[in-house]
């Protein structure tokens, strides 16, 4: 803190619980918080690791600076002996979209996700010693939605035990892998399998892309990068790349064959294991987008808190100080709802991890029958957290008035970096779709004797939903945890509900779904919700201790349903889940809690115990000294080197002049 000056004290003193606590609830245990402390000041004191110039740096530089980076992080990681928890959060925290996010993130879950035992021991040593960078190799210019249209070929020649990797077509060639275009030496590559003539679906293959001597793409390979994206800085640290196969010969113990295998002799034998493992990694990584949507959300919210809190504008009575537009309630109603879905999608990621370790024990133990509501699960709620959050990042710019614009603010970047999450990992519409059809799936089994379960469970008390109706009488009726989820149920359950029935009218069942998908999107999204808000409030069922904690994520849990109660109560009146009397009520409510927020505001921001340096913000500044830091920053921007421009006696010289001699 500047001087030891902390312009937000006062605020931090009117907090009514203990932040110390919530750090450590926020993080997850004492475990997680002693280790994402540790190491976010560990970089955060590292100058190495400075960002202040990314947005003003030309994309060769920026990109070397981020390679830079890179390697000193796994210096850093390698000298301190780090483990893989302390490693991952020094990546967190080092904050740039790079190719090690790939290779940890997804080439090396998808070896051990897809890999024999045999490949995994071969492969998964030199990745984790980073001896070979990879990537994942998916998506086609022609084709990323539509897994089984891509093109790619992978044919079995029985002659030399290899396959031959090949690009039939321009629209074949791969299009958009991270790390691809300029660093990963190995990548997974998704290709059509085919062995004597005929087709096996898509598989994952092992393919070399550079020598490891020179870096140069081996022969038959041509990749490069595919150019400036979205944002200063931003999503341009990343190589993502294209990448062309020429007829690139592999070995046969290439092709992850946890799932098939190709013998000797060229026939495709199955594993007792679904098709479906094949698209594991992106169940894993969904998982990880959706803890990463808080952080993002977190991160927004928590700039424009502080700002809000620091920003004065208009009120000033008798020469007093003019009002802090955090005390207007219509900042309070964008901000404080979007506070309290940043804890939401905390609550709901935790969840989630636990789901899917659940999950791959199974898997390990043969136990495939939890994979369908791992699939749902991660592809709704992956869409619904970031879909949520790139608005949620914007509405946060907006909140910051004319200095959100600003780059220093961090929030452009922030937003640019974050809103391709809606695209990656599966078009958040596309997911939505997929989960549709096994929300229309359960319906239609309802009558079947087969019970629901997991997350659809709710759908087993169908007869009861259909009849339910809400009792509120009164607004404080709606601070009843079980008054909450009867009604997101019954909005939920009557949704998909409504959709079926519609759907079963036509005779083509697929045309049907392609002609009601906007409403079979709208019930997953209720779906989703309603699944957000009962982890939210099973968390409050546990024992949280510290003092005020337990009530202050309470009251941030009531904002967070009962928002959404209000902005969907189209839905819940259409469906007479509620009446226009208590939506009306829980609007009410939903005032009052916003009152009850203010005062702890900035110390459940604080909670997150985000460093200035991963801030990135002079917005956001812990000790709120935002105007003279912005002054001064814009004299550090490249165009105010010199006081006359360069293009002055070019340009404007010439200009001025003409006008001087027309005027005379
Ligand atoms: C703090 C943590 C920090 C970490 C931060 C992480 C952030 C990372 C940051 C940056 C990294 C960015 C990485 C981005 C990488 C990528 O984008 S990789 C490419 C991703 N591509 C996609 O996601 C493609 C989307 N498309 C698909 O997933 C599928 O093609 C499809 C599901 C849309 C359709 O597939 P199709 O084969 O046509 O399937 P269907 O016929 O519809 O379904 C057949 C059955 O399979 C079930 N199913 C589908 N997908 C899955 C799955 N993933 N898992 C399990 N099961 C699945 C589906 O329900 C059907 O089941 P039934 O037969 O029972 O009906
Ligand atoms: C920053 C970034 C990083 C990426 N990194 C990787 C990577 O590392 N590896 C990799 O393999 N890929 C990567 N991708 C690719 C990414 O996974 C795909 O772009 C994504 O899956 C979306 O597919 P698409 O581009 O084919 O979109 P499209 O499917 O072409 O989507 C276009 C529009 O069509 C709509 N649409 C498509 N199908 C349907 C349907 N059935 N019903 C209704 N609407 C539909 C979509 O909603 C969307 O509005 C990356 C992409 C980005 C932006």
């Amino acid at each position: 803190m500047e001087g030891g000056v902390d312009y937000l004290a006062d605020e931090r003193k009117k907090a009514e619980f203990d932040v110390q606590q919530m750090k450590i609830v926020w993080a997850g245990s004492h475990h997680t918080f002693e280790i994402s402390d540790r190491i976010s000041k560990l970089v955060a004191n590292d100058p190495a690791f400075s960002k202040d110039e990314r947005t003003m740096l030309p994309r060769k530089e920026l990109f070397k600076n981020t390679l830079r980076k890179a390697s000193y992080a796994w210096k850093r990681i390698n000298d301190l002996h780090l483990s893989e928890e302390e490693a991952s959060q020094l990546r967190f925290y080092v904050d740039e979209p790079a190719f090690t996010d790939l290779h940890w993130g997804m080439f090396i879950p998808a070896i051990k996700g897809q890999g024999t035992d045999e490949q995994q021991k071969k492969w998964l040593p030199l990745a984790y010693k980073m001896q070979i960078i990879g990537c994942y190799a998916q998506t086609e210019l022609g084709h990323g939605s539509n897994v089984q249209g891509l093109e790619t070929t992978a044919t079995f020649d029985p002659q030399t035990d290899e396959f031959v990797i090949h690009s039939p077509t321009l629209t074949s060639s791969k299009w958009w892998p991270g790390g691809l275009g300029k660093v990963s030496t190995h990548g997974v590559v998704y290709a059509r399998l085919i062995t004597d003539g005929q087709e096996h679906g898509i598989h994952g293959f092992i393919v070399q892309l550079r020598r490891l001597e020179d870096h140069r793409p081996l022969p038959g390979i041509i990749i490069g990068d595919i150019g400036m994206k979205f944002g200063n800085g931003a999503y341009n640290t990343m190589d993502n790349g294209v990448l062309r196969f020429d007829h690139v010969r592999i070995p046969r113990d290439q092709m992850l064959m946890r799932v098939s295998q190709v013998t000797r002799d060229g026939k495709v034998v199955q594993s007792d294991v679904p098709r479906q493992l094949v698209y594991g990694t992106m169940v894993y990584v969904r998982q990880t987008i959706v803890q990463d949507a808080s952080c993002a959300l977190s991160r927004a919210v928590c700039i424009a808190t502080r700002y809000s809190a620091v920003r004065r504008q208009f009120g000033s009575h008798n020469g007093g100080p003019e009002t802090q537009v955090i005390d207007y309630k219509t900042q309070q109603s964008r901000l404080f709802p979007l506070l309290a879905s940043a804890y939401a999608f905390r609550f709901v990621g935790e969840w989630l991890k636990w789901l899917y370790t659940d999950v791959t024990q199974r898997l390990q133990a043969n136990d495939f029958s939890t994979l369908p509501e791992a699939h749902a699960c991660t592809a709704g709620l992956k869409s619904l957290t970031t879909s949520v959050t790139a608005d949620g990042i914007e509405e946060c710019r907006k909140l910051c008035g004319g200095h959100g614009y600003l780059c220093t603010s961090g929030l452009p970047e922030l937003f640019a970096v974050y809103v391709p999450a809606c695209t990656y990992e599966g078009d958040n519409i596309v997911l939505m779709l997929q989960v549709a059809r096994i929300l229309m799936k359960t319906v239609s089994q309802l009558g079947s004797g087969k019970l629901p379960v997991g997350t659809m469970a709710y759908m087993g008390r169908i007869e009861h939903l259909l009849q339910y109706r809400c009792n509120v009488q009164k607004a404080e009726d709606w601070l009843n945890p079980a008054i909450v989820l009867e009604a997101f149920e019954a909005r939920a359950a009557r949704m998909s509900v409504s959709c079926a029935k519609k759907l079963s009218k036509f005779a083509n069942p697929e045309e049907g779904f392609a002609e009601l998908s906007a409403d079979l999107v709208e019930a997953v999204v209720a779906h989703c919700q309603l699944i957000v808000v009962s982890k939210f409030i099973e968390k409050l069922q546990q024992d949280i201790p510290g003092k005020g904690v337990k009530q202050q994520l309470k009251v941030l849990c009531g904002v967070y349903y009962l928002f959404l109660l209000h902005k969907h109560q189209g839905d819940f009146l259409a469906t007479s889940c509620v009446t226009p009397k208590q939506a009306s009520l829980a609007n009410d409510q939903l005032r009052v809690l916003y009152s009850q927020v203010r005062p702890n505001a900035i110390a459940l921001v604080d909670a997150f115990n985000y460093t200035d340096h991963f801030l990135g913000s002079i917005l956001g500044r812990y000790d709120g000294n935002v105007y003279p830091k912005l002054y001064e920053a814009a004299w550090k921007d490249p165009l105010n080197d010199s006081v006359v421009p360069d293009g002055y006696h070019q340009y404007i010289r010439p200009l001025l002049k003409q006008q001087r001699s027309a005027k005379l």
